[in-house]
């Protein structure tokens, strides 16, 4: 790569229809990148259609953030003609969805990039779309848990499923669908040699991935579990938001609602109005919480696949986040089978704790400042969790933060703020809601 100013191009992209294998290519200077998926061959169609065309083309966009970032000249050549909804789409990726990435690398905010493509007009919309059934979309996670829940009909996907995926679905007894991805492994040897590198928006790389499964599988709609905290900014940087988790926000949902909508696929995520607390609320009632896995470390691209026992590492941001919310539900001893652990008795984790409600807040999926510290004040007043080491030490300046913003566990129950959540959904989701633990005494 020697012309550090050389626009990132998406050139090429190929399904093969009798095994599944698509490829995904882009060019920058004077290097090929190519990604590939392995798709289930049962779902693969007869025929290629529109549909399907246009559902690779929004993989193909948003992919390309991985290779685009080795250099982000702030240039993308786009070699096929795309939608109005498909260029916002990949705007949104590449600008606000690169924007941790481009913080790190102290490069200007927010992230701009010109597009150098010709935009097409949107097909007439399909009549309606697959009969068979919503697509659920699991990390692992309690939210995707909930979903599930929620959602007893649905087909789960995994995209490079993992044991924790696996497991969280077979004790929800949903069918899962796998999807490998592989990354080009030039990318790794550039990025070693140099090139630069950070956080990708993979929610929108997930969220691209599944519509084309729904489109190959006639699943409809595609549902996320993506919470109201997600559009909570991480930090800002001379007054521009910057957030980890910006292709689980609310904005992010509805552009890509709209690319979806094109190949005849809802897209909406189910707890977009709900908080942490809330979600955890929920699934701390049931017994699926026991086979959840939320710890992002391990969820590497080494251990994808499942070769690594998948526990939680108890240290990370998202371990300290997730343990704190359950923990408002849970005694310690069922939070310590839980978790394999007790963060809060360990004193060494204060600093861990409190980073959840500073200015700056970690580069992980973590809940509202205001929510984690309302959650450590109220075990700071009870019995079961009020001697702990390390909510102890945090209590009172917990308290303080949770007050100046008023902020307490009971106001983060309820739903709230705007959601695209079809009606037919809503009801089973309150069920779900109102049959959730109360907090701990
Ligand atoms: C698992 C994880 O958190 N990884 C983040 C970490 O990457 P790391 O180097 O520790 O391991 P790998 O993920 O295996 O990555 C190896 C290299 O490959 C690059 N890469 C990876 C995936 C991809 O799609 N494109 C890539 O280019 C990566 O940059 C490495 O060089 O640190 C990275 C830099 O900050 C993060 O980007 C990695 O995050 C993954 C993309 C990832 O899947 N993270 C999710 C667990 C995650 O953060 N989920 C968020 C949703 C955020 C969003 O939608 O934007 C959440 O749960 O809130
Ligand atoms: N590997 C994946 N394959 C398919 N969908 C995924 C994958 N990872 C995440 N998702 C989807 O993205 C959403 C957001 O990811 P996130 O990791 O926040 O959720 P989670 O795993 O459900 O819960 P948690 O926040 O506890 O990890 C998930 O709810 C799920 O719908």
């Amino acid at each position: 790569m020697t012309d550090p100013t050389a626009p990132f191009e998406i050139t090429d992209r190929t399904l093969d229809l009798a095994t599944g294998e698509a490829a995904f290519s882009y060019r920058l200077g004077d290097d090929e990148f190519t990604e590939r998926l392995t798709l289930d061959p049962a779902l693969l169609p007869a025929a290629p259609s529109a549909e399907l065309d246009a559902a690779l083309d929004l993989v193909h966009l948003v992919m390309g953030t991985s290779y685009y970032k080795l250099r982000a000249s702030g240039r993308v050549v786009v070699r096929r003609p795309i939608t109005k909804a498909q260029l916002a789409v990949a705007e949104a990726a590449y600008g606000p969805g690169l924007g941790e990435f481009a913080a790190v690398n102290r490069l200007p905010l927010p992230h701009v990039v010109r597009w150098d493509v010709e935009v097409r007009d949107a097909p007439a919309l399909p009549a309606s779309g697959g009969t068979a059934g919503p697509l659920l979309p699991v990390g692992g996670g309690k939210d995707s848990a909930l979903a599930l829940v929620v959602l007893p009909d649905g087909t789960a996907l995994a995209v490079n499923p993992t044991d924790a995926q696996r497991d969280v679905a077979g004790a929800a007894g949903a069918p899962l669908l796998g999807v490998r991805r592989r990354l080009d492994p030039l990318l790794h040897r550039r990025t070693a040699e140099g090139g630069r590198n950070g956080h990708v928006p993979v929610t929108a790389i997930n969220s691209a991935i599944s519509t084309l499964v729904a489109v190959l599988g006639g699943f409809d709609p595609v549902v996320f579990a993506n919470e109201r905290s997600a559009d909570e900014e991480t930090l800002s940087v001379g007054g521009v938001p910057v957030n980890h988790q910006y292709s689980k926000s609310y904005e992010f949902e509805r552009l890509f609602a709209a690319g979806a909508a094109e190949v005849g696929v809802g897209y909406f995520s189910l707890t977009r109005q709900l908080s942490e607390l809330a979600t955890v609320a929920a699934v701390a009632a049931l017994p699926l919480r026991e086979h959840i896995l939320s710890c992002n470390r391990s969820y590497t691209q080494r251990h994808m696949g499942g070769e690594a026992t998948q526990r939680w590492c108890l240290h990370c941001d998202k371990c300290l986040f997730t343990f704190l919310m359950f923990a408002v539900f849970l005694t310690p001893a069922e939070a310590e089978r839980m978790f394999g652990g007790n963060p809060l008795d360990d004193p060494a984790l204060v600093d861990g704790f409190r980073v959840l409600w500073a200015t700056d807040k970690p580069f992980d999926c973590v809940g509202e400042r205001a929510e984690s510290a309302a959650a450590m004040a109220f075990l700071a007043g009870t019995r079961a969790w009020g001697d702990r080491p390390v909510v102890r030490a945090l209590g009172e300046e917990a308290a303080a933060f949770a007050a100046a913003t008023g902020s307490t566990v009971a106001g983060f129950l309820p739903p709230r703020g705007g959601h695209a959540v079809p009606e037919r959904y809503l009801a089973p989701l309150q069920q779900a809601l109102a049959a959730g633990r109360p907090p701990v005494e």
